[in-house]
């Protein structure tokens, strides 16, 4: 499925447009459900984004946010993703917001995700899912070389939280599976800078899955993509 692009000129404008898109999705999911639910995803994109949404008019005690996927280390971590989140989004007028971790205190990661896939369920189909790409071609926590790469990308694969290693990333992961976020209302990738641009461009020719794991989404979500991207 081909991508829509949505093209700003720089990081706050992209902020700021992506803001006003994802709460005008929440707000029509709230307008004809009661309720939405958003995935969002880490790193350091995000973060100007969350600012601006949370600055947004919207019934926000109505609005459940999770994560695409965290890493396995507490919210006290600065390398949490839950953090970034409740730093620059859950603040402001999204405060009222129900936050959902993916990290859950457990004497394994694998027992984290049992517990975050039952915290989850029901989420999905998210209202809005926004997904971030790392250089190397990744998203949510579908690492090239991943340990279960394989079954996180499997659309077989049912709803929920399953672990992840990977040499690029760091700590054991928590991510959502590829059928729990490619159907989302509204499904979008941020990315920022000519080099991410130029890893999108990559990716969108003809190659293996497993090399570039965003080839899944590009090729074969349910869900138009839009990508929203700024120099
Ligand atoms: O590891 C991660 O990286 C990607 C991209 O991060 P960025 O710093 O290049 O914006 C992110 O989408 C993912 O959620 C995160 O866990």
């Amino acid at each position: 499925m081909s991508a829509t692009q949505h093209i700003f000129d720089d990081g706050n404008a992209l902020a700021e447009g992506l803001a006003d898109a994802v709460s005008s999705r929440l707000a029509a999911a709230i307008e004809t459900h009661g309720a939405a639910s958003i995935a969002v995803s880490g790193g350091s994109t995000p973060k100007v984004f969350f600012r601006a949404l949370s600055q947004r008019e919207l019934d926000w005690a109505k609005v459940t946010v999770t994560l695409v996927d965290e890493r396995f280390v507490p919210p006290e971590s600065d390398r949490s993703n839950h953090a970034l989140v409740a730093a620059n989004l859950l603040t402001n007028r999204a405060t009222a917001a129900n936050f959902v971790p993916l990290y859950h205190e457990a004497a394994t990661a694998d027992d984290a995700s049992a517990l975050a896939s039952a915290a989850t369920t029901g989420l999905a189909p998210f209202d809005v899912v926004v997904l971030g790409m790392g250089t190397d071609g990744h998203t949510a926590s579908f690492f090239p070389g991943g340990t279960r790469l394989k079954e996180a990308l499997d659309p077989a694969t049912p709803r929920g939280v399953i672990t992840m290693e990977a040499d690029g990333a760091g700590e054991t992961r928590l991510t959502f599976t590829f059928s729990s976020l490619h159907d989302a209302g509204f499904l979008v990738l941020h990315i920022e800078g000519n080099g991410k641009k130029e890893v999108l461009a990559q990716a969108e020719l003809p190659g293996d899955e497993a090399e570039m794991p965003i080839r899944a989404i590009l090729r074969r979500a349910a869900s138009p993509l839009q990508v929203y991207w700024a120099p």
